[in-house]
C-alpha cells in the first residue's frame, strides 16, 4: 500500500500522474472516488493501487469504487469519537485487575465472579418464578409478573443490541462465565449492566424498603458494573451505556405494565 503521505494528483490530461522525490511517490492529496480523476482537486487514494500501477491501469473516467478507498482527511468527531474509544480501551485495560489469577487483584477474582453470578439472568428468572409460584396476593402477584416481564425483556433487548454492534469482549478477559448465550461472546452493552439498573430501580419504586435496604440495593448495582470490567468481561463504555439502557428498560416496563385488568389471563394461573 503505497506511503500515506501523497501528491496532488495533476489531472490536466486525461491520465493522473505523480511526482517522484529520489525516486519515492510523493502525493499531497488524493482524488474524489465519486468523480473522474481528472477533475476533482482532492481525493482518495485506492488503498491496492500504487502510484505506479495506477497511473498506467486508471483511465480518467474510471470511478474508485468506495470500499476500495483510505479517507484521510476524517471530520473531527470521527478523531474525537476514535480518541474516545482509544481511552476506553486503555483505562478498561488499567481497571482489568481481576482479569486472570496473575493479575494484581488476582485473589479477588472469586469474589467477583460471586457478584457476575448475583448479577446473572438465570438466578434472577428462577427467583422471580419462585416468588410468583408462592405469591398469595393479586397484588404481589402484578409486581412479581412484570420484574419477570422486565428480566425478560431485558434478556432480548441486550441480546438484539449485542447482535446488532458485535463488539468483541476485552482481549484480556478469560472467558470463563457461567452459562451464557451465543450473542454473549459480544460486549455491548454489558447485561449485567442493564439487569442491575433495571432491577434496582423496579425493586426500589414497587417494594418498600428500610433505607439501608436501599442504599445496600444501589451499591450493589454499581459493583456489579465496577464488577464487569475489573473481570475484564466489559470496557467501560459498555457498563456505562449498559445502565443507562437498564435505566430506560426500567422505564419501558412501567409504560407496558401488565395489570389484571389489562391481560387478566396471566392472573388466573
Ligand atoms: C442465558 C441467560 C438466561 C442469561 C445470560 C446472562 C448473561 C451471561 C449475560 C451477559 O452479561 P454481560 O454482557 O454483562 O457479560
Amino acid at each position: 500500500m503505497p506511503s500515506p503521505k501523497t501528491t496532488r494528483a495533476m489531472g490536466s490530461n486525461s491520465t493522473s500522474s505523480a511526482t517522484t522525490n529520489n525516486g519515492k511517490f510523493e502525493f499531497s492529496s488524493l482524488v474524489n472516488s465519486r468523480t473522474p480523476l481528472s477533475d476533482s482537486p482532492s481525493a482518495r487514494l485506492r488503498a491496492s493501487e500504487s502510484p505506479v500501477r495506477r497511473k498506467d491501469s486508471l483511465s480518467s473516467q474510471q470511478v474508485l469504487p468506495e470500499e476500495d478507498c483510505m479517507k484521510l482527511n476524517p471530520s473531527f468527531l470521527g478523531i474525537a469519537f476514535r480518541s474516545l474509544l482509544a481511552i476506553d480501551l486503555w483505562l478498561s485495560k488499567k481497571l482489568g485487575v481481576c482479569a486472570g489469577e496473575h493479575c494484581s487483584w488476582g485473589s479477588a477474582r472469586p469474589l467477583m465472579k460471586l457478584i457476575e453470578i448475583s448479577g446473572h439472568g438465570i438466578p434472577w428468572i428462577a427467583g422471580t418464578l419462585y416468588c410468583f409460584y408462592k405469591s398469595d396476593s393479586l397484588a404481589v402477584q402484578e409486581v412479581v409478573l412484570n420484574l419477570l416481564f422486565a428480566l425478560i425483556l431485558d434478556l432480548i433487548l441486550v441480546g438484539l443490541v449485542k447482535g446488532a454492534v458485535k463488539r468483541r469482549r476485552p482481549t484480556h478477559n478469560r472467558m470463563d462465565m457461567f452459562a451464557t448465550f451465543s450473542v454473549d461472546k459480544y460486549s455491548f452493552p454489558s447485561g449485567h449492566a442493564t439487569r442491575a439498573a433495571m432491577v434496582t430501580h423496579f425493586l426500589l419504586n414497587h417494594l418498600v424498603l428500610a433505607i439501608p435496604v436501599r442504599v445496600l440495593l444501589m451499591l450493589w448495582a454499581v459493583i456489579v458494573g465496577f464488577s464487569r470490567v475489573m473481570l475484564g468481561r466489559h470496557n467501560i463504555t459498555d457498563v456505562a451505556f449498559g445502565f443507562l439502557m437498564g435505566y430506560m428498560q426500567y422505564n419501558l416496563v412501567e409504560y407496558l405494565w401488565l395489570s389484571p385488568s389489562t391481560v387478566p389471563a396471566l392472573f388466573n394461573l
